[in-house]
């Protein structure tokens, strides 16, 4: 009976739909298991065809494709350690979220998931059958068990796991971030390490899947709960872990502890893999931008920089009558600062064209919010014609404040085919512009110092469609909105409630109106990257022809 097992977890980043990428990556974190003496390499969930893979796991072609994938890995990886890697499994005509355990040549177990979240932004129930809760497996003699991601989330399948005679668990997960996430995750296994007296291995994917950021910090811990090994968050990393049998069971060497970067890091981190990803994974390496000499554009920019190096980013200036000389100022200062090309292309030609072509059709109304649109119009068709010649995305400004209450022209600056900052409210806009001026990571291709010049984050925001125009014209003070928004949307919160919080009743209800006549922006806005548990898009699914408004205010 060995008294070491040697587990390798690969902490990596697939892509949905690239199940011979996928294959391969999962082969080489074999092959680095293999040179280390490994008993078993881990993977994550569902790491053959990517995840989240939504519908397209309901296509057979690709069902079959997968699992032919998977019997193929078993045949590549025969002469070595055991390998275990999520993908579906289908089973006299249904489908499962499954781990599969290859050994010498084939598959000798498979686990299926038995809790299917169906929450937030999980579907699972319309596209897995939630399997009967399992037993453990055994490698070279050690039995693991393997609740699969949800499964871990709640004590059963843990409890019938410990009582059928696992002596440690391997947690497979796809468990994307939310701000504080790694907290959350933590606690939750702490329950289980507690409640088995096992010792528990929580792994999970990297990367970005269109609105999705998988963070890793992938963990390790010991009967008590004492944490013995950190992985990173947001970085792929392998590395081994070696378990020591004792009297008292198996216990983990201690290992690597990564920091866990605090949550405005954290989410500043999240946008720029999001972007990284989004590009890398559809397919483009450049972006383009209109840089407008305001605080939302200058933080997009800095995200695109660090994301795809500021060779990558064109910043282009689209002034009109109405914009100022320190905006000019202010984007050519962030451009310099970041290092991104930055192109002027006045649209004042075109918004004359454009108002002497509809002078007849315009004949005796009054001029406003119609004309301040034709210029956040004219800057989308422009940029779209750049994003068409040079095949640079453009990348959409709006934030979570704008998208929620509609302060934002469709078909206009909503034009654009990712929004890094569509989950981030303006309050945070600031806080985000200060702490990268402040700090710089590796993991930046930008350049360090002030990259948003102070003048952009100190003056009051402006969308300049008219003179002397400012945000607070037509709303309220970015602290009280987003203090009320995050009532109404992050908490659900009822007129009333926010009224006995102490906020105005009017501001309230006008809020309240403003954030349902918009869900049609929303719905055909760019996707963006997912930092809280209200993301509009999947955790937050409105309907767009909506009367009800909250008598609970009235
Ligand atoms: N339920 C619904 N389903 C489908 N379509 C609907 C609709 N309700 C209105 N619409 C359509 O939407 C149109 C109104 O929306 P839209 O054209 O966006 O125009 P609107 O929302 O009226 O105006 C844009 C607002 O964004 C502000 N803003 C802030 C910052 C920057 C910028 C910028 O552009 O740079 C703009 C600007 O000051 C203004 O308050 C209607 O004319 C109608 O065609
Ligand atoms: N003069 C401009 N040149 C280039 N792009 C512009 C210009 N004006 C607006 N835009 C684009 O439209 C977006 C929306 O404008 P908006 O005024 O809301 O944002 P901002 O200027 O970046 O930030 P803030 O509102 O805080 O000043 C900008 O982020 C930018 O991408
Ligand atoms: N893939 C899953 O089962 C993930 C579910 C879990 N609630 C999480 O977000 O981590």
């Amino acid at each position: 009976m060995a008294d070491v097992f040697r587990l390798t977890l690969a902490q990596l980043n697939p892509t949905v739909g690239d199940l011979r990428g996928n294959a391969a990556k999962a082969q080489a974190a074999w092959e680095q298991g293999r040179a280390k003496g490994a008993d078993l390499v881990a993977l994550t969930e569902m790491f053959i065809t990517g995840y989240q893979t939504q519908d397209l796991i309901l296509k057979p072609s690709f069902q079959q494709a997968a699992i032919a994938a998977i019997h193929q890995l078993a045949v590549d990886c025969a002469d070595g350690p055991a390998l275990a890697i999520g993908g579906p499994a289908l089973q006299e005509g249904r489908l499962f979220n499954a781990y599969y355990i290859l050994h010498g040549g084939r598959v000798t177990a498979t686990v299926q998931k038995h809790h299917l979240p169906n929450d937030s932004l999980f579907d699972e129930k319309r596209l897995f059958t939630s399997a009967d809760v399992h037993g453990p497996f055994t490698i070279n003699g050690v039995r693991i068990g393997s609740p699969i991601c949800e499964d871990a989330w709640h004590p059963d399948v843990v409890e019938t796991l410990a009582e059928t005679g696992a002596e440690i668990l391997l947690v497979p997960n796809g468990s994307p971030y939310h701000r504080g996430k790694p907290n959350l995750r933590l606690n939750l296994m702490i329950s289980r390490v507690v409640e088995t007296g096992l010792p528990l291995v929580y792994l999970n994917m990297v990367g970005g899947q269109d609105d999705q950021v998988f963070d890793g910090s992938s963990m390790v811990l010991n009967p008590g709960g004492h944490l013995v090994a950190q992985l990173p968050q947001f970085d792929e990393h392998v590395t081994q872990i070696v378990f020591r049998r004792t009297s008292d069971g198996w216990r983990a060497d201690p290992g690597e502890i990564a920091e866990i970067p605090p949550i405005g890091e954290a989410d500043y981190r999240a946008c720029v893999l999001s972007v990284a990803d989004y590009f890398a994974k559809t397919g483009f390496s450049k972006a383009v931008l209109g840089l407008s000499g305001g605080i939302d554009s200058a933080i997009v920019a800095a995200i695109a920089a660090d994301a795809l190096g500021p060779e990558n980013v064109r910043c282009v200036m689209l002034p009109s009558e109405f914009t100022s000389a320190h905006s000019l100022e202010d984007a050519e200062k962030c451009a310099r600062a970041l290092g991104c090309r930055l192109d002027t292309v006045p649209i004042t030609a075109a918004q004359k064209a454009v108002g002497e072509t509809l002078a007849p059709l315009f004949a005796g109304t009054d001029e406003g919010i119609t004309e301040e649109n034709i210029q956040s119009r004219l800057r989308g068709v422009m940029l779209m014609a750049i994003s068409n010649k040079y095949g640079e995305m453009l990348l959409t400004t709006g934030n979570k404040s704008e998208m929620a209450v509609g302060y934002c022209t469709i078909y206009g600056d909503m034009n654009g085919g990712y929004n890094p900052v569509k989950d981030m409210y303006k309050t945070r806009m600031f806080l985000t512009a200060r702490w990268r001026n402040e700090n710089h990571r590796d993991w930046m291709k930008g350049p360090a110092g002030e990259v948003i010049p102070e003048r952009i984050i100190t003056k009051p925001p402006s969308a300049e469609l008219r003179p002397d125009q400012t945000d607070q014209d037509s709303l309220p003070p970015y602290d009280v909105l987003d203090a009320i928004l995050e009532g109404l949307v992050e908490r659900e919160a009822s007129v009333a409630e926010l009224v006995a919080e102490g906020f105005d009743r009017d501001t309230v209800k006008k809020i309240e109106h403003l954030l349902y006549i918009a869900e049609y922006k929303r719905f055909q806005s760019a996707p963006g990257t997912r930092l809280t548990q209200k993301a509009f898009w999947l955790d937050r699914r409105y309907p767009i022809a909506n009367r009800w408004r909250d008598p609970s205010g009235a």
